[in-house]
């Protein structure tokens, strides 16, 4: 079996290197960072810059614990070292990880010649041409520039410029209020910066749970961050001195600096799909079956261009799922990848994270549940810790009591979602974890506690 990669995120290299251990010819493509642009240029930096922000935010929570003038400084050439630092020792795991399962890994930009043909244009300017049995299209995805806005990379930034940016702005004007903006709002609100977010809609993570949501802007009001809600942004005018976002209200926002959280876009055009025959939608996307199967059955589709959920996580599942049916194993038992109970988190302060289903969802669907909720505010750990803020709630099936999802609002939300994940994917009850002999002082003690 000839398996070749368009792209090495971490659909594409999960793919390749499960692939190759279950003995496939395996050879990836990738045109700029083995590893994945959209995850070793914004999802890692993000959270790198994030972890810098938190030891700020400790220094102000430290004061409450008894450790008295705590002074801290931003070096920006520090972190701008760190995050090359942290992306280069991704990128070299990657390539280690793929030559040791003799994958060959080529530089440069793939396209279609025909369904089982492709070419790579090398950074010289050549072309290589590979053939194979079956393809994996992986190529991701980048963040949406609207036509509105002039990105300059010193006033007007994308997510990708401001890692960090070349200053920490005085006042950060922020569009777009989806994970990725709101992160972006935690991050400059703990460097010091004035922030304002545009919300267009009349929540912020207009996804999520509202009750998540009211928490995070509760936080967000407290540290004097300004929401515009049901705001969209339309133009961003930027001078020497800063920018001004104006509104389809009639508002118009002024700052320092402005950063676009308005989504991505997937990277389909320059791949010559129509030579593969190939569909896109309207949305760039490719539409794929459940074992990730476009409408050409040997060309898969993974990752954030298969238009399924934008996660990391989910795109290296997808690219297991996909290395599984290339080589025929789907055939033994397995489970479906469920794309509804993949756990999330995001990253601001508190932290949030959730998994399965949603109390808005059950009761749009009017299915019955029980919904148990546990605040941290009662947990020894998160008192010790010095942040008691969120909440812990999981719901469950009131007749069988089966874990049905949950969500979590506050300090490690990250980790500990993982503990309702796996209740939701192996179909535990809500008394497996009740009965489950958790540490003392530990945070988890909530999620017994929230079970009951
Ligand atoms: C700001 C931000 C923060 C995020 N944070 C998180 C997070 O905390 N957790 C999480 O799970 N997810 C997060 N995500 C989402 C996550 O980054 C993506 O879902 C994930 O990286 C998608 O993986 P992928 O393999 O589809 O694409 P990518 O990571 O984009 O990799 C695709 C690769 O294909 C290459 N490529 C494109 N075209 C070609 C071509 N023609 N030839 C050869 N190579 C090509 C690209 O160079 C790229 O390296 C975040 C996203 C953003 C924008
Ligand atoms: N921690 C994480 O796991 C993490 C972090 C960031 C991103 N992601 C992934 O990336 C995906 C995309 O998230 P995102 O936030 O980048 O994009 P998104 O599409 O989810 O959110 C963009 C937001 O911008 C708003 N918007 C669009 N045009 C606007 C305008 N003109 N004015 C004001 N607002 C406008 C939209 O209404 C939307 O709420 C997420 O669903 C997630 O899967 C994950």
């Amino acid at each position: 079996m000839r398996f070749v990669v368009l792209g090495g995120g971490p659909a594409g290299v999960q793919a390749a290197s499960y692939a190759a251990r279950l003995g496939a010819k395996v050879t990836v493509v990738e045109k700029d960072v083995l590893g994945g642009a959209a995850n070793l240029w914004d999802c890692i930096p993000s959270k790198a810059m994030i972890a810098t922000g938190g030891l700020v935010s400790l220094s102000v929570r430290a004061a409450k614990m008894g450790v008295n003038d705590v002074k801290v400084s931003l070096d920006l050439d520090e972190i701008r070292a760190r995050i090359a630092g942290i992306t280069q020792h991704l990128e070299r795991s990657n390539a280690e990880l793929l030559r040791s399962q003799g994958v060959e890994v080529v530089e440069g930009e793939a396209r279609f010649l025909d369904p089982h043909r492709i070419a790579v244009r090398g950074r010289d300017g050549h072309d290589v041409e590979i053939e194979g049995d079956a393809f994996l299209i992986s190529t991701g995805s980048r963040p949406r520039v609207p036509d509105w806005a002039t990105v300059d990379g010193k006033r007007v930034l994308t997510t990708r410029q401001a890692y960090p940016p070349p200053e920490i702005p005085e006042h950060l004007v922020v569009i777009g209020s989806g994970v990725t903006g709101v992160e972006f709002v935690h991050m400059f609100r703990t460097f010091g910066s004035q922030v304002s977010l545009i919300v267009s809609r009349q929540q912020v993570l207009p996804q999520k749970d509202p009750e998540v949501a009211a928490a995070l802007e509760a936080d967000f009001l407290d540290s004097g961050v300004r929401l515009y809600k049901g705001a969209r942004a339309k133009a961003v005018r930027a001078d020497e001195e800063g920018v001004v976002v104006d509104c389809d209200d009639g508002r118009s926002v002024a700052g320092s600096h402005c950063l676009l959280a308005v989504g991505s876009i997937p990277n389909y055009e320059g791949l010559n799909l129509e030579m593969a025959g190939v569909e896109v939608d309207d949305g760039g996307f490719i539409p794929v079956d459940h074992h990730c199967v476009s409408n050409v059955k040997h060309i898969y589709a993974a990752g954030d261009i298969s238009g399924k959920l934008p996660l990391a996580s989910v795109a290296t599942m997808q690219g297991r799922k996909v290395a599984e049916h290339v080589m025929g194993l789907d055939s033994r038992e397995h489970r479906h990848l469920d794309y509804d109970k993949a756990a999330s988190a995001i990253f601001t302060e508190p932290e949030i994270a959730d998994v399965g289903l949603a109390e808005a969802e059950a009761f749009s669907m009017g299915r019955k549940i029980r919904v148990t909720k546990v605040p941290f505010a009662a947990n020894a750990r998160a008192l010790i810790n010095g942040d008691p803020r969120g909440f812990i709630k999981i719901l469950s099936d009131p007749a069988t009591g089966v874990v049905l999802g949950g969500s979590i609002v506050g300090e490690r939300a990250a980790e500990l979602i993982s503990v309702i994940a796996l209740a939701v994917t192996a179909h535990l009850k809500v008394s497996d974890i009740v009965e489950s002999l958790l540490v003392h002082p530990a945070l988890a003690e909530a999620l017994a506690e929230a079970a009951d």
